[in-house]
């Protein structure tokens, strides 16, 4: 799915309204229906307070206040007049005033600003996609008084005070417990920047005209169930098990072989051929007992990996980092590793923290090799952002210029592809915020590159099934308790995608 910027948002609309054909006033009420549909379903309380700003996103709110009104509850409308008001902010005001139960409150300084009841919820249709600059004055104040006020804040296509496609730092932004966004994923909804401010982000459809997706070109795409359905190849039952590559894992140091056993592991039950793992020769026993299905490339060093002695290019594909250290002599051995192999490589944790040590080795990269930082080792290997919005940015820059995949580990992993276009992932949970659970998506990508993917569908398939093994994980044992080895031990959620 394509996600799309304000600017195209509302061509989305404009093209919806000639194309289907439908009024502006009726599309604005096929959207508050739907608002008013998810509401009656999922919330039990019966008092709303409605605030609306005087454009379109006032008008839904507007619109939402006389449908709930017709389903016996109690709503109140507050209205922060800013400017004249769209035509269709005008009608559906001309319309509620019909219903004379309905309250509606102009807020002209603070004093209007209402008590607002334990149990009321808040319907925030103060600003959506059209916010194009920071809200002051009584606007400003509206929305840190619901903040400091409101208990249960909905948020009407996202949450007021957030710009939907440039960094909002800084800015008064509605706390929502809830966003109804309209048809698609805005780029802000995706940001940990702003995850304070959109709780649980719900996309409603309001049957915008899809052929409308195929006129317009996007930089950014969401990964989700049926995309990743039509990137994964399903096994052809006349293979075998040469069919589908031989996987290499260097990972592990005394002290941290469970690096090595958790990636290789991973790698084995992503569908590849063959697993071997090149680990430090005090890892050997621990790795041939948790992982018997995998050979093993004993390093003669005992402690830490160091020696390159054998015809690395006879693997399919190699993923190298997962608790390898930053000894002098792993260095080399990495130095050795980026010279010899000429395919694309996964590069995770310490090999990424080598390698922001020696900005001189970034040509010695095959091209297309995967990179897997989390924010603070992006920091390392790139720069310092000032915001989330500047981050991806340059990842995408980054992927683009270097010719490379940059996989941003994060709630919603962010995919950069040398073509210029990023990824946001879908799937995973908060659970998978634990050790090792890096291990086991560096095993993944490694076995589907073996496997003959390319680099970036590798990083973006290996990306979403680990969130769906997470995902299940949690549903076992919950957030709290799951641990990295719960998402090797789910990873037959890929058979979801088996089937036809
Ligand atoms: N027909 C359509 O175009 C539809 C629009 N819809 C709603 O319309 C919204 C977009 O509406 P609008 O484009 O009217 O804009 P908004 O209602 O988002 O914002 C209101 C107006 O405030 C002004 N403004 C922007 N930043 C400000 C600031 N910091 N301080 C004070 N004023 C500021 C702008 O002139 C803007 O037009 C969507 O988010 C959605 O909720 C939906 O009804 C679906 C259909
Ligand atoms: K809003």
């Amino acid at each position: 799915m394509k996600i799309l910027s304000a600017a195209q948002i509302r061509e989305w609309d404009q093209y919806t309204m000639q194309h289907e054909p439908i009024s502006p006033i009726d599309l604005m009420e096929r959207a508050a229906e739907a608002c008013t549909h998810w509401i009656l379903e999922h919330i039990s309380q019966d008092i709303f307070y409605i605030f609306c700003t005087t454009g379109n996103n006032g008008g839904d709110g507007l619109v939402i206040a006389r449908l709930l009104k017709s389903h016996n509850k109690q709503v109140k409308v507050f209205v922060l007049s800013l400017s004249a008001g769209t035509d269709c902010f005008n009608i559906n005001l001309e319309r509620l005033k019909q219903i004379s139960t309905v309250e509606i409150i102009t807020l002209k300084s603070t004093s209007d600003f209402p008590s607002i009841p334990n149990d009321a919820v808040i319907i925030d249709a103060l600003f959506g996609t059209g916010l194009n600059r920071k809200p002051e004055g009584l606007a400003a104040e509206l929305i840190h008084f619901i903040n400091h006020t409101a208990k249960h804040v909905i948020a009407i296509d996202i949450p007021s005070g957030l710009l939907c496609d440039r960094s909002s730092k800084d800015f008064p932004v509605i706390k929502a417990a809830h966003t109804l966004s309209f048809q698609c994923y805005k780029p802000a909804l995706l940001l940990p920047e702003n995850a304070v401010y959109f709780g649980n982000v719900h996309i409603l459809d309001i049957k915008l005209h899809t052929d409308f997706l195929h006129t317009v070109d996007t930089n950014y795409e969401l990964v989700d169930f049926n995309f990743i359905k039509q990137l994964y190849k399903p096994r052809n039952a006349f293979s075998h098990k040469g069919s589908f590559g031989h996987a290499l894992i260097i990972a592990g140091s005394y002290g941290k072989m469970g690096a090595a056993v958790l990636s290789t592991r991973a790698c084995l039950r992503s569908g590849v051929g063959l697993v071997s793992a090149h680990v430090p020769s005090c890892g050997v026993t621990i790795l041939q007992t948790a992982a018997p299905e995998a050979m093993c490339r004993v390093d003669r060093n005992e402690k830490v990996i160091t020696k390159l002695d054998y015809d690395v290019t006879s693997y399919s594909a190699v993923g190298v980092g997962p608790g390898i250290g930053t000894d002098s002599a792993t260095t080399a051995f990495l130095h050795h590793l980026l010279v010899a192999y000429p395919k694309p490589l996964v590069l995770d944790a310490d090999a990424l923290n080598i390698l922001s040590e020696h900005s001189e080795w970034w040509p010695l990269l095959p091209p297309h090799s995967i990179l897997t930082p989390h924010p603070k080792e992006f920091a390392r290997l790139f720069e310092e952002n000032k915001d989330d919005f500047a981050r991806i940015e340059t990842a995408l820059q980054q992927a683009r210029t270097k010719n490379l995949v940059i996989v941003l580990k994060g709630h919603r992993t962010f995919i950069a592809t040398p073509s210029g276009k990023g990824y946001f992932n879908t799937s995973g949970n908060a659970g998978m915020a634990t050790g090792g659970s890096g291990d086991v998506l560096t095993g993944i990508i490694t076995g589907l590159l073996a496997q003959g993917y390319s680099s970036s569908e590798a990083a973006i398939l290996g990306v979403y099934i680990h969130g769906m093994a997470g995902d299940q994980a949690a549903l076992h044992y919950g957030m709290g308790p799951m641990i990295a080895g719960d998402i090797i031990d789910n990873l037959s959620v890929i058979k979801q995608l088996e089937t036809v």
